[in-house]
């Protein structure tokens, strides 16, 4: 069945915002979809589970971090070759530790974003959150 005749997979992504505005973005590791790829941590919500609970799972697996708190910014749904997914977008400024490598992913702090190639549906999203960190730019 093509993807976008299929039922869209809801997916917890976290913004981890600095005060200065930077941001956190992971590399996503081989053998998965788009190997090298950069996007936002975060990953698939899991059966009876809420999307905060999904997200603050996935920062805990994948980088050792507590999510004190965070807070809904916008949903966007793509549809892959390989799935159909519906992106459910947090900001998070309040967090506990510091990041850690926990499934070998490089990770990196970003103000103006330099990491390339970003996640094909994870790039409009660049310009809206530069005018939320950057108001009077
Ligand atoms: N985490 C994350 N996923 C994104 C972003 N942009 C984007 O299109 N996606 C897509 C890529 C994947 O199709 C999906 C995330 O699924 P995933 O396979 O990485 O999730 P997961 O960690 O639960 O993986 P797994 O259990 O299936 O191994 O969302 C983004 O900025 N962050």
């Amino acid at each position: 069945m093509a993807a976008e005749k299929t039922k869209p997979v809801d997916v917890a992504v976290g913004i981890l915002m600095q005060p200065n505005g930077d941001v956190l973005l992971g590399q996503r590791p081989p053998g998965k979809p788009y190997p090298g790829y950069w996007e936002f941590p975060g990953g698939k919500v899991e059966v009876e589970e809420s999307i905060l609970e999904a997200l603050k799972r996935e920062f805990m697996e994948e980088l050792g971090i507590e999510v004190l708190s965070a807070q809904p910014w916008c949903c966007v749904e793509h549809v892959y070759p390989h799935a159909h997914v519906r992106l459910h977008f947090y900001i998070s400024r309040e967090w506990r530790g510091e990041p850690q490598s926990l499934e070998g992913q490089a990770f990196a702090w970003q103000g103006s974003l330099g990491v390339e190639p970003l996640l094909p549906a994870t790039i409009p999203l660049i310009e809206w959150l530069d005018r939320l960190r950057y108001p009077s730019a």
